[in-house]
Protein backbone atom coordinates (compact mmCIF):
# COMPACT_ATOMS: atom_id res chain seq x y z
CA UNK A 1 0.00 0.00 0.00
CA UNK A 2 1.47 3.45 -0.86
CA UNK A 3 1.22 6.00 1.56
CA UNK A 4 0.98 9.74 1.39
CA UNK A 5 4.71 11.13 2.06
CA UNK A 6 5.04 12.79 6.06
CA UNK A 7 5.22 16.81 4.41
CA UNK A 8 1.89 16.41 2.25
CA UNK A 9 -0.30 14.17 4.67
CA UNK A 10 -1.41 18.36 6.01
CA UNK A 11 -1.54 19.62 2.80
CA UNK A 12 -4.77 20.31 1.31
CA UNK A 13 -6.03 17.94 -1.40
CA UNK A 14 -8.11 20.76 -3.56
CA UNK A 15 -6.55 24.52 -4.17
CA UNK A 16 -8.60 26.73 -2.37
CA UNK A 17 -9.98 23.77 0.39
CA UNK A 18 -9.37 24.71 4.00
CA UNK A 19 -6.02 23.43 5.81
CA UNK A 20 -6.48 20.03 7.51
CA UNK A 21 -6.32 20.30 11.28
CA UNK A 22 -3.38 19.11 13.21
CA UNK A 23 -5.02 17.63 16.25
CA UNK A 24 -8.48 16.25 16.14
CA UNK A 25 -10.78 18.70 18.45
CA UNK A 26 -11.71 16.75 22.12
CA UNK A 27 -15.14 18.34 21.65
CA UNK A 28 -17.47 16.45 24.44
CA UNK A 29 -19.75 13.85 22.02
CA UNK A 30 -21.32 11.01 24.79
CA UNK A 31 -24.61 11.08 22.75
CA UNK A 32 -24.54 10.84 19.12
CA UNK A 33 -28.60 11.50 19.09
CA UNK A 34 -29.76 10.06 15.29
CA UNK A 35 -33.10 11.28 13.30
CA UNK A 36 -34.98 11.05 10.14
CA UNK A 37 -35.26 14.76 8.94
CA UNK A 38 -37.62 13.45 6.72
CA UNK A 39 -39.92 12.44 9.55
CA UNK A 40 -41.74 15.46 10.55
CA UNK A 41 -42.88 14.87 14.05
CA UNK A 42 -39.36 13.38 14.64
CA UNK A 43 -37.76 16.05 12.79
CA UNK A 44 -39.83 18.86 14.71
CA UNK A 45 -38.15 18.34 17.58
CA UNK A 46 -34.70 18.91 16.98
CA UNK A 47 -34.76 22.77 17.76
CA UNK A 48 -35.86 22.01 21.09
CA UNK A 49 -33.28 19.37 21.67
CA UNK A 50 -30.22 21.66 20.82
CA UNK A 51 -28.18 22.04 24.37
CA UNK A 52 -29.98 18.74 25.41
CA UNK A 53 -27.32 16.15 23.64
CA UNK A 54 -23.93 16.68 22.56
CA UNK A 55 -24.12 15.92 18.89
CA UNK A 56 -27.40 16.11 16.47
CA UNK A 57 -26.80 13.55 13.36
CA UNK A 58 -29.16 13.41 10.55
CA UNK A 59 -29.46 10.18 9.39
CA UNK A 60 -29.69 9.99 5.57
CA UNK A 61 -28.63 5.91 5.74
CA UNK A 62 -30.45 2.66 6.96
CA UNK A 63 -33.48 3.61 8.52
CA UNK A 64 -34.76 5.60 6.02
CA UNK A 65 -37.12 4.72 3.80
CA UNK A 66 -35.74 4.35 0.33
CA UNK A 67 -38.75 6.38 -0.86
CA UNK A 68 -37.75 9.13 1.66
CA UNK A 69 -33.61 9.65 0.62
CA UNK A 70 -34.38 12.73 -1.24
CA UNK A 71 -36.75 14.18 1.39
CA UNK A 72 -34.32 13.47 4.40
CA UNK A 73 -31.77 15.11 2.51
CA UNK A 74 -33.47 18.22 1.81
CA UNK A 75 -35.23 18.38 5.65
CA UNK A 76 -32.10 18.13 7.11
CA UNK A 77 -30.92 21.18 4.71
CA UNK A 78 -33.99 22.78 5.92
CA UNK A 79 -33.28 22.33 9.64
CA UNK A 80 -29.63 23.04 9.44
CA UNK A 81 -30.07 25.85 7.82
CA UNK A 82 -32.88 27.48 10.36
CA UNK A 83 -31.40 26.23 13.38
CA UNK A 84 -28.82 27.52 15.86
CA UNK A 85 -27.11 24.44 17.23
CA UNK A 86 -25.28 26.68 19.80
CA UNK A 87 -22.79 23.98 21.64
CA UNK A 88 -24.18 21.10 19.98
CA UNK A 89 -21.94 19.44 17.47
CA UNK A 90 -24.01 18.40 13.65
CA UNK A 91 -23.37 15.61 12.32
CA UNK A 92 -24.33 13.42 9.53
CA UNK A 93 -24.40 10.05 8.05
CA UNK A 94 -24.46 9.83 4.75
CA UNK A 95 -25.55 6.77 2.42
CA UNK A 96 -23.05 3.98 1.59
CA UNK A 97 -20.47 4.72 -0.99
CA UNK A 98 -22.08 2.11 -3.78
CA UNK A 99 -25.28 3.40 -3.13
CA UNK A 100 -27.31 5.81 -5.55
CA UNK A 101 -27.92 8.50 -3.37
CA UNK A 102 -24.46 9.25 -1.72
CA UNK A 103 -22.98 11.39 -4.18
CA UNK A 104 -26.06 13.51 -4.38
CA UNK A 105 -25.80 14.15 -0.27
CA UNK A 106 -22.38 15.07 -0.44
CA UNK A 107 -22.72 17.52 -3.31
CA UNK A 108 -25.64 18.77 -2.04
CA UNK A 109 -24.83 19.01 1.92
CA UNK A 110 -21.35 20.54 1.44
CA UNK A 111 -22.81 23.88 -0.44
CA UNK A 112 -25.93 24.21 1.28
CA UNK A 113 -25.14 23.18 4.98
CA UNK A 114 -20.91 22.70 4.96
CA UNK A 115 -20.07 25.87 7.25
CA UNK A 116 -22.60 24.42 9.80
CA UNK A 117 -21.62 20.22 9.21
CA UNK A 118 -19.15 19.24 11.88
CA UNK A 119 -18.19 15.51 11.14
CA UNK A 120 -19.60 13.51 8.31
CA UNK A 121 -20.43 9.75 9.54
CA UNK A 122 -19.25 7.33 6.42
CA UNK A 123 -21.12 3.64 6.98
CA UNK A 124 -19.82 0.31 5.79
CA UNK A 125 -16.01 1.38 5.37
CA UNK A 126 -13.77 -1.11 4.11
CA UNK A 127 -10.84 0.00 4.01
CA UNK A 128 -8.56 3.60 3.59
CA UNK A 129 -9.33 3.66 -0.16
CA UNK A 130 -13.36 4.46 0.94
CA UNK A 131 -11.60 7.15 3.39
CA UNK A 132 -9.23 8.56 0.57
CA UNK A 133 -12.47 8.98 -2.02
CA UNK A 134 -14.44 10.48 0.55
CA UNK A 135 -11.26 13.22 1.91
CA UNK A 136 -10.88 13.98 -2.05
CA UNK A 137 -14.48 14.92 -2.71
CA UNK A 138 -14.98 17.17 0.50
CA UNK A 139 -11.97 19.17 -0.39
CA UNK A 140 -13.37 20.12 -4.01
CA UNK A 141 -16.48 21.05 -2.47
CA UNK A 142 -15.43 22.85 0.24
CA UNK A 143 -12.96 24.42 -2.01
CA UNK A 144 -16.09 25.44 -4.33
CA UNK A 145 -18.01 26.11 -1.76
CA UNK A 146 -15.59 28.70 -0.49
CA UNK A 147 -15.96 26.57 3.55
CA UNK A 148 -13.85 28.05 5.74
CA UNK A 149 -12.72 24.53 8.30
CA UNK A 150 -12.54 21.25 7.05
CA UNK A 151 -15.54 19.08 7.66
CA UNK A 152 -13.96 16.04 9.57
CA UNK A 153 -14.95 12.03 8.49
CA UNK A 154 -15.92 9.49 10.86
CA UNK A 155 -16.10 6.02 9.50
CA UNK A 156 -18.49 2.89 10.75
CA UNK A 157 -16.65 0.41 11.77
CA UNK A 158 -19.61 -2.28 10.43
CA UNK A 159 -17.57 -4.91 7.93
CA UNK A 160 -15.23 -7.33 8.55
CA UNK A 161 -12.72 -6.52 6.13
CA UNK A 162 -13.15 -2.50 7.97
CA UNK A 163 -12.35 -4.50 11.00
CA UNK A 164 -8.86 -5.93 9.50
CA UNK A 165 -8.14 -2.73 8.30
CA UNK A 166 -9.20 -0.46 11.44
CA UNK A 167 -5.39 1.13 11.65
CA UNK A 168 -4.80 2.31 8.06
CA UNK A 169 -8.77 3.44 8.16
CA UNK A 170 -7.58 5.50 11.28
CA UNK A 171 -4.51 6.84 9.34
CA UNK A 172 -6.20 7.57 6.09
CA UNK A 173 -6.80 11.44 6.46
CA UNK A 174 -6.01 13.85 8.83
CA UNK A 175 -10.03 14.60 8.51
CA UNK A 176 -10.54 11.18 10.15
CA UNK A 177 -12.34 12.08 13.80
CA UNK A 178 -13.08 9.19 15.02
CA UNK A 179 -15.26 5.46 14.35
CA UNK A 180 -18.12 3.93 16.15
CA UNK A 181 -18.77 0.44 15.83
CA UNK A 182 -21.58 -0.72 13.59
CA UNK A 183 -22.85 -3.83 15.71
CA UNK A 184 -25.96 -4.90 13.24
CA UNK A 185 -24.03 -4.78 9.96
CA UNK A 186 -21.39 -6.32 10.95
CA UNK A 187 -22.76 -9.36 12.82
CA UNK A 188 -24.31 -9.27 9.47
CA UNK A 189 -21.27 -9.33 7.42
CA UNK A 190 -19.42 -12.05 9.67
CA UNK A 191 -22.35 -14.16 9.12
CA UNK A 192 -23.03 -14.35 12.89
CA UNK A 193 -26.04 -15.71 14.25
CA UNK A 194 -27.73 -12.92 15.65
CA UNK A 195 -30.56 -10.94 14.86
CA UNK A 196 -30.13 -8.06 17.42
CA UNK A 197 -28.86 -4.21 17.40
CA UNK A 198 -25.72 -4.35 19.12
CA UNK A 199 -25.67 -5.43 23.32
CA UNK A 200 -25.68 -8.98 24.47
CA UNK A 201 -27.24 -12.57 23.54
CA UNK A 202 -28.04 -15.07 25.96
CA UNK A 203 -26.47 -17.97 24.60
CA UNK A 204 -23.28 -16.63 24.23
CA UNK A 205 -21.78 -17.78 27.78
CA UNK A 206 -19.34 -19.24 30.45
CA UNK A 207 -20.93 -21.86 32.69
CA UNK A 208 -19.44 -23.02 35.91
CA UNK A 209 -18.03 -26.31 36.22
CA UNK A 210 -20.57 -28.91 37.04
CA UNK A 211 -20.18 -30.58 40.62
CA UNK A 212 -19.02 -34.07 40.38
CA UNK A 213 -21.51 -37.09 41.56
CA UNK A 214 -19.63 -39.85 43.47
CA UNK A 215 -18.93 -41.52 40.08
CA UNK A 216 -16.67 -38.64 39.48
CA UNK A 217 -19.30 -37.54 36.87
CA UNK A 218 -20.78 -34.23 35.81
CA UNK A 219 -24.17 -34.01 37.36
CA UNK A 220 -25.99 -32.21 34.45
CA UNK A 221 -28.95 -31.34 36.26
CA UNK A 222 -27.38 -29.59 39.12
CA UNK A 223 -28.33 -26.06 39.07
CA UNK A 224 -25.02 -23.46 37.85
CA UNK A 225 -24.51 -20.46 37.45
CA UNK A 226 -24.06 -18.92 33.75
CA UNK A 227 -22.34 -15.49 33.06
CA UNK A 228 -23.19 -13.95 29.82
CA UNK A 229 -20.15 -12.61 27.53
CA UNK A 230 -19.70 -9.84 25.92
CA UNK A 231 -20.06 -10.58 21.53
CA UNK A 232 -18.14 -7.13 20.95
CA UNK A 233 -15.38 -6.88 23.50
CA UNK A 234 -12.74 -8.23 20.64
CA UNK A 235 -14.00 -5.49 17.99
CA UNK A 236 -14.44 -2.61 20.74
CA UNK A 237 -10.84 -3.00 21.83
CA UNK A 238 -9.19 -3.57 19.00
CA UNK A 239 -11.15 -0.36 17.86
CA UNK A 240 -10.08 1.64 20.77
CA UNK A 241 -6.23 0.69 20.35
CA UNK A 242 -6.46 2.12 17.02
CA UNK A 243 -8.52 5.11 17.68
CA UNK A 244 -5.57 5.92 20.38
CA UNK A 245 -3.00 5.21 18.17
CA UNK A 246 -4.12 7.73 16.18
CA UNK A 247 -5.34 10.31 17.86
CA UNK A 248 -8.88 10.26 17.01
CA UNK A 249 -11.99 9.12 19.25
CA UNK A 250 -13.69 5.75 19.53
CA UNK A 251 -17.42 5.29 20.29
CA UNK A 252 -19.88 2.44 20.77
CA UNK A 253 -22.92 2.32 18.60
CA UNK A 254 -26.43 1.70 18.66
CA UNK A 255 -28.44 -0.24 21.07
CA UNK A 256 -31.44 -1.50 19.66
CA UNK A 257 -33.47 -2.85 22.64
CA UNK A 258 -34.93 0.71 23.58
CA UNK A 259 -36.82 -0.50 26.46
CA UNK A 260 -34.14 -2.44 28.50
CA UNK A 261 -32.73 0.43 29.48
CA UNK A 262 -30.81 -1.11 32.29
CA UNK A 263 -28.99 -3.82 29.59
CA UNK A 264 -28.82 -0.22 27.48
CA UNK A 265 -26.61 1.46 30.77
CA UNK A 266 -24.53 -1.95 30.53
CA UNK A 267 -23.36 -1.50 27.40
CA UNK A 268 -22.53 1.88 27.06
CA UNK A 269 -20.80 1.44 30.46
CA UNK A 270 -18.37 -1.16 29.17
CA UNK A 271 -17.53 0.66 25.92
CA UNK A 272 -16.92 3.95 28.24
CA UNK A 273 -14.16 1.57 31.05
CA UNK A 274 -12.85 0.67 28.01
CA UNK A 275 -11.99 3.63 26.38
CA UNK A 276 -14.91 5.26 24.28
CA UNK A 277 -15.87 8.54 24.47
CA UNK A 278 -19.13 8.61 23.35
CA UNK A 279 -22.24 6.26 22.04
CA UNK A 280 -25.23 6.47 19.75
CA UNK A 281 -28.64 7.51 21.22
CA UNK A 282 -31.39 6.11 18.76
CA UNK A 283 -34.65 7.71 21.27
CA UNK A 284 -34.34 10.91 23.32
CA UNK A 285 -34.29 7.91 26.36
CA UNK A 286 -30.84 7.49 25.49
CA UNK A 287 -29.60 10.40 25.73
CA UNK A 288 -30.00 10.77 29.31
CA UNK A 289 -28.46 7.60 29.88
CA UNK A 290 -25.57 8.08 27.30
CA UNK A 291 -24.58 11.95 28.83
CA UNK A 292 -24.82 9.92 32.75
CA UNK A 293 -22.57 7.13 31.76
CA UNK A 294 -19.94 9.02 29.35
CA UNK A 295 -19.23 11.63 32.14
CA UNK A 296 -17.16 10.65 35.46
CA UNK A 297 -19.04 9.82 38.50
CA UNK A 298 -18.53 11.55 41.17
CA UNK A 299 -16.65 9.00 42.89
CA UNK A 300 -14.27 8.49 40.24
CA UNK A 301 -13.30 12.73 40.19
CA UNK A 302 -13.34 12.81 43.89
CA UNK A 303 -10.65 9.82 44.10
CA UNK A 304 -8.81 11.33 41.12
CA UNK A 305 -8.23 14.36 42.62
CA UNK A 306 -7.06 13.25 45.32
CA UNK A 307 -4.28 11.15 43.72
CA UNK A 308 -3.40 13.82 41.62
CA UNK A 309 -3.08 16.36 45.02
CA UNK A 310 -0.66 13.40 46.42
CA UNK A 311 1.20 12.96 43.96
CA UNK A 312 3.04 16.23 43.83
CA UNK A 313 5.25 16.22 40.75
CA UNK A 314 3.77 13.14 39.48
CA UNK A 315 6.59 10.70 40.51
CA UNK A 316 7.39 8.33 43.24
CA UNK A 317 4.63 6.20 44.61
CA UNK A 318 2.32 6.88 47.44
CA UNK A 319 -0.73 4.88 49.54
CA UNK A 320 -4.47 5.88 49.65
CA UNK A 321 -7.01 3.83 51.16
CA UNK A 322 -4.91 0.88 51.17
CA UNK A 323 -4.13 0.80 47.41
CA UNK A 324 -0.54 1.62 45.67
CA UNK A 325 -0.56 5.07 43.60
CA UNK A 326 2.04 6.16 41.05
CA UNK A 327 2.58 7.74 37.72
CA UNK A 328 0.50 5.35 36.19
CA UNK A 329 -2.68 5.48 38.05
CA UNK A 330 -1.77 9.01 38.40
CA UNK A 331 -2.28 9.58 34.30
CA UNK A 332 -5.25 6.94 34.70
CA UNK A 333 -6.52 9.89 37.12
CA UNK A 334 -5.60 12.83 34.83
CA UNK A 335 -7.76 11.09 31.94
CA UNK A 336 -10.67 11.10 34.31
CA UNK A 337 -10.11 14.77 35.53
CA UNK A 338 -9.50 16.25 32.24
CA UNK A 339 -13.04 14.62 30.47
CA UNK A 340 -14.94 16.05 33.55
CA UNK A 341 -13.30 19.38 33.01
CA UNK A 342 -14.19 19.35 29.28
CA UNK A 343 -17.77 18.33 30.01
CA UNK A 344 -18.12 20.92 32.69
CA UNK A 345 -17.35 23.86 30.29
CA UNK A 346 -20.56 22.65 28.37
CA UNK A 347 -22.69 21.18 30.59
CA UNK A 348 -23.62 23.57 33.59
CA UNK A 349 -25.51 21.03 35.84
CA UNK A 350 -22.06 18.93 35.89
CA UNK A 351 -20.14 21.52 36.76
CA UNK A 352 -22.28 22.75 39.69
CA UNK A 353 -21.88 18.45 40.82
CA UNK A 354 -18.25 18.56 40.03
CA UNK A 355 -16.89 21.71 41.86
CA UNK A 356 -19.53 20.36 44.59
CA UNK A 357 -17.35 17.63 45.41
CA UNK A 358 -15.45 18.55 48.87
CA UNK A 359 -11.56 18.24 48.66
CA UNK A 360 -10.42 15.58 50.95
CA UNK A 361 -6.64 15.81 53.15
C1 LIG B 1 -28.35 -0.20 12.86
C2 LIG B 1 -28.46 1.30 12.65
O1 LIG B 1 -28.10 1.80 11.61
S1 LIG B 1 -29.00 2.20 14.00
C3 LIG B 1 -29.21 3.83 13.33
C4 LIG B 1 -30.44 3.97 12.48
N1 LIG B 1 -31.67 3.95 13.25
C5 LIG B 1 -32.23 5.09 13.69
O2 LIG B 1 -31.73 6.17 13.43
C6 LIG B 1 -33.50 4.95 14.50
C7 LIG B 1 -33.92 6.29 15.07
N2 LIG B 1 -35.06 6.11 15.96
C8 LIG B 1 -36.30 5.85 15.53
O3 LIG B 1 -36.57 5.75 14.34
C9 LIG B 1 -37.40 5.72 16.56
O4 LIG B 1 -36.95 6.16 17.81
C10 LIG B 1 -37.93 4.27 16.76
C11 LIG B 1 -38.49 3.71 15.44
C12 LIG B 1 -36.81 3.37 17.28
C13 LIG B 1 -39.03 4.31 17.82
O5 LIG B 1 -39.96 5.29 17.41
P1 LIG B 1 -41.37 5.41 18.13
O6 LIG B 1 -42.06 4.07 18.15
O7 LIG B 1 -42.10 6.54 17.49
O8 LIG B 1 -40.95 5.76 19.61
P2 LIG B 1 -41.85 6.45 20.71
O9 LIG B 1 -43.30 6.22 20.46
O10 LIG B 1 -41.33 6.00 22.04
O11 LIG B 1 -41.50 7.99 20.53
C14 LIG B 1 -41.84 8.93 21.51
C15 LIG B 1 -41.66 10.31 20.94
O12 LIG B 1 -40.28 10.55 20.68
C16 LIG B 1 -40.09 10.87 19.31
N3 LIG B 1 -38.85 10.25 18.87
C17 LIG B 1 -38.60 8.94 18.73
N4 LIG B 1 -37.34 8.75 18.31
C18 LIG B 1 -36.80 9.99 18.17
C19 LIG B 1 -35.53 10.44 17.75
N5 LIG B 1 -34.57 9.58 17.37
N6 LIG B 1 -35.30 11.76 17.74
C20 LIG B 1 -36.26 12.64 18.10
N7 LIG B 1 -37.49 12.27 18.49
C21 LIG B 1 -37.76 10.94 18.53
C22 LIG B 1 -41.30 10.33 18.58
O13 LIG B 1 -41.53 11.05 17.41
C23 LIG B 1 -42.38 10.49 19.62
O14 LIG B 1 -42.88 11.80 19.58
P3 LIG B 1 -44.37 12.18 20.14
O15 LIG B 1 -44.33 11.95 21.61
O16 LIG B 1 -44.54 13.62 19.79
O17 LIG B 1 -45.32 11.27 19.43
O1 LIG C 1 -25.06 1.17 11.52
C1 LIG C 1 -24.98 0.55 12.52
C2 LIG C 1 -25.02 -0.88 12.59
O2 LIG C 1 -24.97 -1.41 13.69
O3 LIG C 1 -25.12 -1.48 11.51
MG1 LIG D 1 -25.08 -0.13 9.80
Amino acid sequence: MSHKSAKDFFRPLAVGAPLPLREIPARPSRAIHFFDPSNEKMAAKIPDMVGTVDVLLGNLEDAVKADNKVAAREGLVKIAQSTDFGPTQLWTRINSLDSPWVLDDLTTLVPAIGEKLDVIMVPKVQGAEDIHYVDRLLAQLEAKAGISKPILIHAILETARGVANVEEICGASPRMQGLSLGPADLAADRKMKTTRVGGGHPGYLVREDAPRGEDGLPILDAQRAIFQQDLWHYTIAKMVDACATHGIYPYYGPFGDIKDTVACEDQFRNAFLLGCVGTWSLHPVQIKIANRVFSPSVEDIAHARRVVAAMGDGTGAVMIDGKMEDDASLKQCLVLVELAEKLAEIDPDLKATYDAIPTEA
